[in-house]
């Protein structure tokens, strides 16, 4: 593999899975792999599991990780060809990924979406001009419309909590307070289109995800009716798509609560805003699965390096 961008670049899911199983069990077992090999994280946007769990699953195969907080720490970079840089941008991303590529073997980019510009959000700029500019593999720590790392963590935290042999999954929209982007719910989708799950869709209308992602998965507007027999609830907040990045509604009916998922396993990203995505009971019930995501955050990284460390 020589980048991992989105959710498509997983050849065979299942085994994908075993493989990070494998490095939970022994997370050490491949520590000379990347031996003076260094990756750069570039952060365009706020990070505390990605920023972390990535490096440890650097250290863990013996990589050397380097950070930067792109925005407000480097100069202001421009991504469009044949621009008069007169304004605020001090650099082309053509000279700062050559520039970065030197320095590491692998690079790995947070850039958040506009959600004012879908045209712009939907042609992921600012990771394909890492792609196309730097000469060195590019990881997606979470992009305009995916986070794929995220997704192959629920895959595998989903694969180790399943009771059954093909669990109903069921991805939740959930009121938050600011008009959020909708990559992990696109990688999340991604991710349960490739597994061996029941999966169905919970949203208000007005808020369905990009149809050319959601397929042919089931897209419920009655949550309770979602919600049945359900074995996971996976929880996030997206903006409207049709209605690009506008807050349509905040309807608190759609929190999550005890009475509303019963037995099922609750998930979600993180970080989340408590009694306004869900309820306290949840969170710190013995059926909230947030903190082992978080943990396998670093395993699903780990798998993701290992790859491209092997391929080149
Ligand atoms: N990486 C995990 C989620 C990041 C981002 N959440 C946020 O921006 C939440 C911010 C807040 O609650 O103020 C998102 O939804 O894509
Ligand atoms: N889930 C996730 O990506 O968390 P951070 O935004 O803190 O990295």
């Amino acid at each position: 593999m020589k980048h991992y961008t989105s959710i498509h670049d997983i050849d065979h899911i299942n085994s994908w899975i075993e493989d990070a199983k494998a490095l939970k069990k022994e997370p050490l077992k491949h520590i000379t792999l990347g031996k003076n090999k260094t990756l750069g994280l570039l952060f365009f946007n706020s990070s505390l599991r990605t920023r972390l769990s990535t490096q440890k699953a650097a250290l863990n195969l013996g990589m050397n990780p380097i950070v930067m907080n792109v925005s407000g720490d480097a100069w202001g970079l421009e991504f469009n060809d044949g621009t008069v840089m007169n304004g605020n941008t001090a650099e082309h991303i053509k000279e700062a990924a050559a520039v970065v590529s030197q320095y590491c073997d692998i690079i790995a980019v947070r850039a958040f979406p506009t959600l004012t510009d879908k045209v712009k959000d939907e042609s992921e700029q600012v990771m394909s001009a890492f792609k196309k500019y730097a000469s060195v593999p590019i990881v997606n720590m979470e992009s305009a419309t995916g986070h794929p790392l995220q997704g192959l963590t629920d895959a595998l935290t989903i694969s180790e909590y399943a009771k059954v042999k093909k669990p109903k999954v069921v991805l939740s929209w959930a009121p938050h307070i600011k008009a959020l982007p909708h990559a992990v719910g696109n990688s999340f989708v991604q991710a349960m289109q490739k597994m061996d799950v029941e999966f169905v869709i919970a949203n208000p209308e007005g808020y369905d995800l990009n149809p050319e992602i959601t397929g042919s998965t089931p897209i419920y507007h009655n949550q309770e009716e979602a919600f049945k027999d359900a074995d996971f609830v996976y929880a996030k907040n997206w903006s409207s798509y049709e209605n690009y990045g506008k807050v349509v509604n905040s309807d608190p009916n759609w929190m999550i609560t005890k009475a509303k998922i019963g037995d099922a396993k609750f998930m979600h990203c993180l970080p989340v805003r408590r009694n306004v995505v869900v309820e306290d009971a949840v969170l710190d019930s013995d059926n909230s699965l947030v903190i082992e995501q978080a943990n396998n955050r670093t395993y699903a990284a780990q798998l993701v390096l290992k790859k491209i460390l092997e391929d080149s």
